[in-house]
């Protein structure tokens, strides 16, 4: 197949999980019936807040959350990005930060751990630690579905250009994204960096952001977006908990690659 719809949830997520994953259930569902067969979360779509909360919130990987998660895919015979949770892990106090991949038939098929954490601080827009709360995880994912090569990241991994470009290397065609950029960096840097990972790696970017304030400290930009490789902004998500939706043409990207051949000019020795 060269073409397939795929959608991306915006959510406005809380501390309180069920409230979150009946949204985030809800949104899917509507993508589904909307004809979409690829559909991505946000990060921390299940329990986002004061980083305390959100450890205490952590599951194992095959927890109350990725079961809803793998019957909802399943159910609706699509492929399910489940954006992010809080994973437990091995060190007491600390959590991963964990994006699942479920198949039409509900198994799960790939689990990334962010890599870079989001330790900044920006004066009058965004103060973070996240390794005090979070351990960065280690592997690089790519993953080989029916109809595309999925690569994946998390968030602040966007700004990292070396991630994306090992995943060309695993020959993703298309790269999430789920995040809950800043509201304070968002403005600014969100789109441009989206834009700049789709044209330089010449895959799809699918980008399911959080919106709003989920406490008085903490704000997410929203404009969750699907990118083309040529850095056309192919739909972005209204202002709320919302649904973006749009085609991928994957005979479109092969001949941006056929007639643009960039990754095939590189100098590096690849
Ligand atoms: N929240 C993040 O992980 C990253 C972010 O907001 C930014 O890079 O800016």
């Amino acid at each position: 197949m060269t073409k397939i719809l795929a959608a991306v949830v915006q959510l406005q997520s809380t501390e309180e999980k069920s409230r979150n994953v009946d949204a985030a259930a809800r949104l899917v569902t509507e993508a589904a019936q909307r004809g979409a067969s690829f559909v991505a979360l946000p990060e921390l779509f299940n329990c986002i807040g004061r980083w305390e909360a959100v450890v205490a919130a952590a599951e194992p990987i095959s927890g109350p959350t990725s079961q809803r998660m793998s019957e909802l895919a399943a159910n609706l015979g699509i492929t399910l990005l489940a954006g992010s949770i809080a994973e437990q892990s091995e060190v007491a106090g600390k959590i991963y930060n964990t994006s699942l991949l479920f198949g039409p038939d509900g198994q799960q098929l790939a689990c990334y751990r962010k890599r870079h954490l989001f330790d900044v601080d920006v004066p009058d827009k965004v103060t973070v630690r996240e390794s005090e709360f979070v351990m960065p995880g280690a592997e690089i994912v790519g993953t080989t579905l029916p109809d595309f090569t999925l690569g994946q990241s998390i968030c602040y991994d966007l700004r990292f250009p070396e991630l994306f470009r090992a995943l060309a290397d695993r020959r993703a065609d298309v790269i999430a994204v789920p995040a809950a950029f800043a509201f304070g960096t968002g403005c600014d840097h969100w789109e441009v960096l989206l834009r700049a990972r789709a044209i330089e790696n010449q895959a799809f970017v699918i980008a399911p952001n959080q919106h709003g304030r989920h406490t008085p400290t903490l704000q997410s930009y929203g404009r969750s977006m699907i990118v083309d490789p040529w850095g056309t902004v192919l739909a972005t998500a209204a202002d709320g908990e919302s649904l973006a939706l749009a085609e991928l043409d994957f005979q479109r990207l092969q001949d941006i690659r056929r007639h643009l051949p960039a990754l095939s000019h590189r100098r590096d020795g690849q």
